[in-house]
């Protein structure tokens, strides 16, 4: 059983550990400094790539720390399952969860999701501008960004590699993340619009911010670091 220090607003320890998720991919690196200046401290384990546990202590021993895939931090979020988290804010837009509150701008993991098609036309044998095919890892915020345009397009969920589509006939535009440009440009491909900017947020499960005072105690933790960060 985990201690829980009645330090932390936790006095009767009713409420079990607090726990923090995290993504095991690029953010992490960026995200850990952010985390650090708010007091949340993970034990040496965590920053060993070998090590196969998902779930770490932090340095007082009052937090549980998980690891997941960026997509699943939202989830497990949004679900109560871990009480905050750092994700990226397309995560967030792409599933639009009632119960997710994103209230800090962490500064970190800056790109834009675009959208991008080959440099040079393509025959195609699937569609036309009124039913486009459109690979993506975000079907949602694809769909929705078509709809306004009036356009009706199919979206092809992929998880990575989507620079692949065009050129493959796979579909005729990507919607993707995009940082240099220099992934795009190595495969053929051009922007053509940006959806959106983004960058990570610290996000909270809205009924553990009513109900557990730790919660925004390291709400109001992380924002004084982001203001100290900027002084
Ligand atoms: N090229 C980039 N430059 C800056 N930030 C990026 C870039 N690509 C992704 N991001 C941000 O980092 C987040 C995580 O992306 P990344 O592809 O590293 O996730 P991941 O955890 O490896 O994904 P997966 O769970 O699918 O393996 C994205 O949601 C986005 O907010
Ligand atoms: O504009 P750039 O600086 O080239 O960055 C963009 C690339 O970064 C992300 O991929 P990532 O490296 O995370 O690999 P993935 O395709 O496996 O998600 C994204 O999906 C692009 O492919």
């Amino acid at each position: 059983m985990t201690k829980v220090s009645p330090a932390n607003g936790n006095p009767e320890g009713q409420f079990g550990p607090l726990i923090f998720a995290v993504p095991k991919g690029r953010i992490l690196e960026e995200a850990v400094p952010v985390m650090e200046r708010a007091g949340v401290v993970p034990e040496a384990a965590f920053h060993d790539k070998a090590d196969r546990s998902l779930s770490f202590a932090d340095e007082t021993g009052d937090m549980r720390i998980f690891r997941v895939r960026a997509f699943d931090v939202a989830t497990f979020v949004a679900f109560g399952a871990a009480q905050m988290g750092i994700v990226g804010s397309d995560v967030i837009e792409e599933f639009d969860y009632s119960e997710l509150y994103a209230p800090i701008d962490l500064g970190i993991g800056e790109c834009r999701l675009s959208v991008a098609e080959p440099k040079e036309p393509v025959e195609y044998k699937y569609g036309n501008a009124s039913h486009l095919r459109v690979a993506t890892k975000y079907p949602g915020i694809t769909s929705r960004y078509f709809e306004r345009q009036g356009i009706q397009a199919e979206c092809i969920k992929l998880n990575g590699a989507m620079e692949l589509a065009p050129y493959s006939g796979l579909a005729g535009r990507i919607v993707d993340l995009v940082s240099s440009g220099q992934t795009l440009k190595s495969n053929g491909l051009v922007e053509k619009d940006t959806i959106m900017q983004i960058t990570s947020r610290l996000i909270v499960n809205r009924a553990a911010l009513k109900t557990d005072p730790r919660v925004s105690a390291l709400v109001e933790r992380f924002r004084t670091a982001m203001i100290e960060d900027a002084a």
